[in-house]
């Protein structure tokens, strides 16, 4: 439930705006068998130089995946002193990072190798220095090469109050988007 004294924003139930809500038709999203398999490798999978989830990446946000149920995909990260933007405070930016992440791994769940197109955040919460920061994430259509994904970051607990509302449009792409010389 929300009150009249919370943002306008926490009073919507998502961040979805026309541009990041499925198409009528989008298809149902249907977890792949190989991707979930890949989870548990992740680090031979990809590496682990990713800012968001590598655990040695010194300034990284070392994000902790925690599970999947279908293509809902659950992490956490603890906001370090040097993801700060205002005293005392995450930056906005590294927060949307931790949403493209918890996104991202939704899409990878779908199986194949998607990147993001569209990234919407709305900001319902400061988020403080020293927070551990709970970031779930759900496919909510699939539309051709798209999948529209949806996600929320709470603050102490998985039910705690939610700081960050994100939605987006994932597009698949080859594996040459990833290899080749540009
Ligand atoms: C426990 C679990 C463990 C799991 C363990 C592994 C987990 C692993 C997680 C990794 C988590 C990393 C999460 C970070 C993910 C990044 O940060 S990815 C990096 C940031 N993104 C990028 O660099 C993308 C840059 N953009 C591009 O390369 C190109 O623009 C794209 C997106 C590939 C599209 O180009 P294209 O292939 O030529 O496709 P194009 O025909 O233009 O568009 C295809 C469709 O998408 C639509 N589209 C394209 N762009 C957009 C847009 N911006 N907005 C809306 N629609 C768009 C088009 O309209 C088109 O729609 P249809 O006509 O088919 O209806």
């Amino acid at each position: 439930m929300t009150s009249p004294s919370e943002p306008r924003a926490a009073r919507r139930s998502s961040a979805a705006s026309p541009l990041t809500t499925p198409p009528s038709d989008a298809a149902v999203p249907v977890v792949d068998a190989s991707a979930v398999r890949d989870m548990e490798d992740v680090g031979e999978v990809l590496g682990n130089a990713c800012f968001g989830c590598g655990p040695d990446v010194p300034h990284g946000l070392r994000i902790r995946r925690t599970g999947h149920d279908g293509s809902t995909a659950y992490a956490e990260f603890t906001v370090q002193p040097e993801h700060q933007g205002a005293p005392g405070l995450a930056h906005g930016g590294i927060l949307a990072s931790a949403m493209d992440e918890i996104l991202g791994t939704s899409a990878w769940l779908l199986g194949g190798r998607y990147v993001t197109g569209r990234l919407e955040t709305d900001y319902l919460a400061p988020v403080p220095v020293g927070s551990v920061v709970h970031l779930t994430a759900r496919c909510t259509g699939v539309d051709g090469r798209k999948a529209y994904i949806e996600g929320e970051a709470r603050l102490g607990g998985p039910d705690g109050p939610i700081a960050v509302r994100a939605a987006s449009i994932f597009i698949k792409v080859p594996l040459e988007h990833f290899t080749k010389e540009r």
